[in-house]
């Protein structure tokens, strides 16, 4: 069967020229996923063991109370968040369980929609009043606010304060209910030492973080801060990534940091993922690598549906509206298809291939009908389906995007990283800018093998001074039961009061940090 193919220079103006061209070498290798699928020998499926700090937070959440959860990168806030909400939706009315993140991407990770959109308060700033009363005229969002039993709220760092107290009074205005919240069950997480909240200019009050939010402490029945750490291993690492979280950096870290500077780009290990700061670093960088190649591709065009605003969501960088692809992109997935086999969000790999699609749904959105196939640093193989990105509405899907789950990853932005595991990264931060950006960067990454470093300065490591004095006074206002039960866990804290080691059932290392014990240790 023909199909059209596109060459290099479409992709820069995609919708001027195509070309056609068949492939047999994508038909005849690989006819179908199935096939591939059977050929990989199975491994076992890994059960999630739940920490006791983890269980405490289920165990709370199940009986009903609200909840801030935080705690550094890598200790499973999302992964905790990801499972609270089954729970939740087994607790209430699946259709009053709403779950929310300030942006798309965020909220697509949990299955969810932006907070914006849930709150129906519509675009730019206004008083609690006017958001009060857009909210009322609007029939479908009165009824969000009427029926919602549990909100969960994720990424909070990048909530505002105003807009956290502004949806507290709109909610419990239009509840009818004097109790914080209207009565709703907060779920709320985050890690306020990564990417801040994006303010607008004209921000009278001059708070910044939700924390500042006159209703925040009485939000929550109780807040925890997560402090084990398993996206690393490496205590060394990890005690350096705690320092450049709170905006420290000893001499020994920056010398270290300083030699995995001395990488060239020549140097680079093409399956590395590039992390940049800013969003035309990242596309040039793609574009770039892209136009090396010189290969013919072809085209994926995002097929949405749904009704407005809704489906506006669905270009905030979920899914690429377009993305041409050719053999030797590099690829990393954008959804987890499997998440036993490793094919998980943010998983690399290299397009190997086409093949022929037999399911013809594909050519609404490749008019080649062809599939990319792509092979996995892993060492997997697969051909690549569409795959679909909802908006929900409560138990309601309000907008769908249909598209290839790839985008090209030689390079990507340190705000689409933020929440993502990488094994290898290597990262030029010489135009970091503001708050968290190189803690969120480095945090990514697994080991500091895997780590190679451009641009590196100290002076790019900040930590906001709000921040610190949050997580300064956030000790004294944990449930003090739940420290003592910890502690009571915790077999060896002959060391600093907050860097903890012990060893886990499986006789693997943990690692403690709670920034919360350390800062308030420091005080005294
Ligand atoms: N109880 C656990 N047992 C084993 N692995 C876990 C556990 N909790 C989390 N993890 C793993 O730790 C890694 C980091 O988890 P996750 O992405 O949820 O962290 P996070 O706190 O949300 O990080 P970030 O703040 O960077 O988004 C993931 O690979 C996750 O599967």
């Amino acid at each position: 069967m023909g199909f059209i193919t596109t060459t290099i220079a479409a992709y820069r103006y995609f919708s001027t020229n195509s070309i056609g061209k068949s492939t047999k070498y994508a038909q005849n290798r690989f006819r179908s996923k199935t096939k591939t699928k059977n050929s990989e020998p199975r491994k076992p499926r890994t059960r999630i063991k739940w920490t006791d700090q983890q269980k405490q937070i289920i165990s709370a959440i199940s009986e009903g109370n609200s909840v801030f959860i935080t705690g550094s990168a890598g200790t499973g806030k999302t992964l905790l968040v990801n499972h609270i909400i089954k729970l939740l939706k087994k607790c209430h009315p699946r259709s009053g369980v709403f779950v929310t993140a300030p942006t798309g991407v965020a909220a697509c990770a949990i299955g969810g929609q932006t907070l914006h959109s849930f709150a129906g308060i519509g675009p730019g700033v206004a008083d609690r009043h006017t958001l009060l009363d857009r909210v009322l005229s609007d029939k479908k969002a009165y009824n969000r606010w009427k029926k919602v039993e549990a909100l969960v709220v994720d990424e909070i760092s990048m909530v505002g304060a105003e807009l956290f107290e502004n949806l507290e009074y709109i909610a419990r205005e239009i509840r009818g209910e004097d109790e914080v919240w209207g009565g709703i069950q907060l779920v709320v997480s985050g890690d306020f030492f990564q990417l801040p909240p994006i303010l607008c200019k004209r921000n009278a009050s001059g708070k910044e973080f939700a924390f500042e939010a006159d209703c925040w402490n009485a939000s929550f029945d109780f807040q925890y801060e997560l402090t084990e750490v398993f996206r690393q291993s490496d205590s060394r690492f990890i005690k350096m990534l705690q320092g450049i979280r709170r905006g420290e950096c000893e001499p020994q870290d920056i010398e270290f940091l300083e030699q995995s500077c001395s990488v060239t780009e020549s140097e680079s290990d093409p399956s590395v993922v590039q992390l940049y700061p800013l969003n035309k670093d990242v596309e040039t960088v793609n574009q770039m690598k892209m136009e090396d190649l010189a290969e013919e591709g072809t085209i994926y065009l995002a097929v949405d549906s749904g009704n407005n605003p809704w489906k506006n969501q669905l270009n905030q960088g979920i899914a690429p509206n377009e993305i041409f692809l050719c053999k030797g992109a590099r690829v990393m997935l954008i959804k987890n298809l499997s998440t036993w086999r490793g094919l998980v969000n943010g998983a690399t790999g290299t397009i190997i291939g086409f093949h022929e699609s037999e399911n013809m749904d594909v050519i609404d959105m490749c008019y080649d009908n062809l599939l990319p196939i792509v092979r996995f640093d892993s060492g997997l193989t697969m051909v690549i389906t569409p795959a679909k990105w909802v908006v929900m509405e409560g138990d309601t899907v309000v907008a769908e995007r249909k598209q290839i789950p790839l985008i090209l990853s030689w390079a990507l932005s340190i705000h689409k990283c933020q929440g993502m595991t990488l094994d290898k990264l290597q990262t030029n931060l010489s135009s970091a800018f503001g708050y968290g950006m190189v803690y969120v960067a480095l945090s990514r990454v697994r080991s500091l093998e895997g780590l190679k470093l451009q641009g590196f300065r100290p002076s790019k490591i900040k930590a906001h001074p709000k921040v610190l004095q949050f997580y300064k006074v956030f000790v004294s206002e944990q449930d003090t039961e739940v420290k003592n039960e910890r502690a009571n866990n915790i077999s060896d804290r002959s060391s600093e009061v907050a860097h903890v080691t012990d060893t886990r059932s499986d006789g693997a290392t943990k690692y403690h940090f709670s920034l919360s014990e350390f800062l308030s240790s420091r005080q005294k």
